[in-house]
């Protein structure tokens, strides 16, 4: 257990004393369109793209032991304890030789941002939060086809109720922060990436400045 910790605070401290990032969080509702638009993004202006959901089912994958509880938790929907998320963040992080990563699917409640920026220091230089009706969502997901054990109308109901109690509260923080730059994410796939150029390019202009 002590070394388990001591190891934990050597990385956060690697992150905070010698790998400067700027990290931008991109959240929304499940099925919002986020993985597909960070797939854009990557492309476009060279960040590096971590989805949360990804790197938890990666770790069932891979036969870690946390595997049946991660598993157990995505198939009802629930969040998964932040230390186990954020170590896999953190990992990822330092293991790439990036500095520019968007967060995807991160922090989707209080304790998940909390306990990011207590054990990491690292603050988002701004939130970009996909804006779309349940219907849509809904529809989506169901014709995601990728295998997901969370794809269900069960699990997505659930998943639905977890967004509007538990991430939301998230975004009004960022809100609250001035940090949250709003996509209208109903809309088809390239009008969706066009409204988030914007966002972007404005952010290289500055860079350049
Ligand atoms: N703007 C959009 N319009 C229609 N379908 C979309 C749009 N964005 C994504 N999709 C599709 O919806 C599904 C969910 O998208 P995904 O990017 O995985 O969302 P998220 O990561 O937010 O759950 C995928 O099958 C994707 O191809
Ligand atoms: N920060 C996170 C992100 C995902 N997850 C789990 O992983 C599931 C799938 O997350 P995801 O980001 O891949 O899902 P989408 O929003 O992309 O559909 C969530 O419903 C949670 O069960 C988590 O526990 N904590
Ligand atoms: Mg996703």
């Amino acid at each position: 257990m002590g070394s388990a910790t001591e190891a934990t605070k050597d990385i956060s401290e690697n992150l905070l004393g010698d790998k400067k990032v700027t990290v931008v969080f991109v959240l929304g509702g499940p099925g919002s369109g986020k993985g597909t638009q960070c797939a854009n993004i990557v492309e476009h202006y060279g960040f590096t793209h971590l989805s949360a959901g990804d790197l938890l089912r990666a770790e069932i994958k891979s036969g870690s032991e946390n595997g049946t509880m991660i598993q157990n938790m995505i198939k009802e929907g629930k969040i998964v304890p932040s230390e186990v998320t954020i170590k896999l963040l953190q990992t990822a992080i330092l293991e790439n030789g990036n500095d520019k990563f968007l967060i995807d699917g991160f922090p989707r409640n209080e304790e998940n941002r909390a306990a990011f920026e207590r054990v990491t220091g690292i603050v988002p230089e701004f939130v970009l939060f996909f804006d779309c009706y349940e219907e849509e969502m809904e529809r989506r997901l169901l014709e995601r086809n990728q295998g997901r054990v969370d794809d269900n109308i069960e699990t997505i109901k659930k998943r639905f109720k977890v967004f509007v109690e538990s991430s939301l509260p998230v975004v009004e923080h960022y809100e609250s922060l001035g940090k949250v730059k709003r996509i209208d994410a109903a809309k088809p796939i390239p009008e969706v990436f066009e409204d988030i150029k914007v966002i972007f390019s404005s952010l290289d202009s500055k860079e350049t400045a």
